[in-house]
């Protein structure tokens, strides 16, 4: 009997169809709900927030990455009321590292890094996110900021829902380090990670250091 059936069909890393569906359904709910919680903060508060977030990662920089002089660094101009790291871009481009700014520049494609510095002036990309034009420098960075929209304790992010940066961290090389950022209050229990999930070296919150993964 065993001997019929196709060897693919006992495979324990076999992602379950259905299962994966019931995933993909969950995590959009959960990214409306966080979006919704995200949005009804206040300004106030939550510039109060990212202000106490940079300055943890300024912190967590140093000491994973040394002297910034030099670094290539992704960040991310923020939508959708993500923190706002605009400040911290600008001390990281006058302690000498390059900045870049993610860009989808092709549907179900790696993302795409480009220089920024404080002159450059930004076109509208897809779903209107402001990114540096195409004659800007690709970059390929060490470190990447991942803005989260939820997170879980083993190091998982939940995104924007593109896939965008498991697609992209699946295929640069060397691997950066990379940095989840987000609110503490977008915690979960878990993410129920699915095998395309790059979970992140570090997750920082205006909390502190919330995961660090060896490696
Ligand atoms: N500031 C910032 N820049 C970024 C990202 C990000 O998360 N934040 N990205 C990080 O990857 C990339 C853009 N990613 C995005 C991915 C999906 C959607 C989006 O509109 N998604 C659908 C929902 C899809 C679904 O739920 O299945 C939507 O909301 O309608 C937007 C941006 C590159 N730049
Ligand atoms: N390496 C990959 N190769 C092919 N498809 C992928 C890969 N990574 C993710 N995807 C697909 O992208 C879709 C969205 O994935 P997921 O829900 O993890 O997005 P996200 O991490 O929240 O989004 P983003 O990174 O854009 O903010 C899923 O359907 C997934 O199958």
């Amino acid at each position: 009997m065993a001997a019929e059936v196709a060897p693919g069909y006992f495979d324990p890393l076999a992602v379950d169809p259905e299962q994966a569906r019931d995933v993909a359904r969950w995590r959009t709910a959960e990214r409306q709900r966080l979006l919704a919680a995200r949005g009804a903060m206040s300004a106030s508060g939550r510039r109060g927030l990212a202000d106490a977030l940079a300055a943890r990662l300024e912190a967590v920089l140093s000491a994973e990455a040394g002297p910034l002089r030099g670094r290539i660094l992704s960040a991310y101009w923020p939508i959708r009321n993500e923190p706002d790291l605009r400040p911290l871009m600008i001390r990281l481009l006058a302690a000498g590292a390059d900045v870049a700014l993610p860009v989808a520049a092709r549907p179900a494609a790696p993302l795409q890094f480009r220089r920024w510095t404080s002159d450059t002036r930004l076109e509208r990309g897809v779903w209107n996110i402001p990114v540096p034009p195409a004659d800007a420098p690709a970059l390929t960075p060490q470190i990447v900021l991942a803005p989260l929209v939820g997170w879980d304790g083993a190091g998982y992010r939940l995104g924007n829902g593109g896939g965008y940066f498991d697609r992209t961290l699946a295929v640069l090389d060397p691997r950066p380090l990379v940095i989840g950022v987000g609110f503490e209050d977008a915690r979960l229990p878990t993410i129920f990670p699915q095998p395309h999930d790059v979970p992140m070296d570090l997750i920082v919150t205006e909390a502190g250091v919330r995961v660090r993964r060896a490696g």
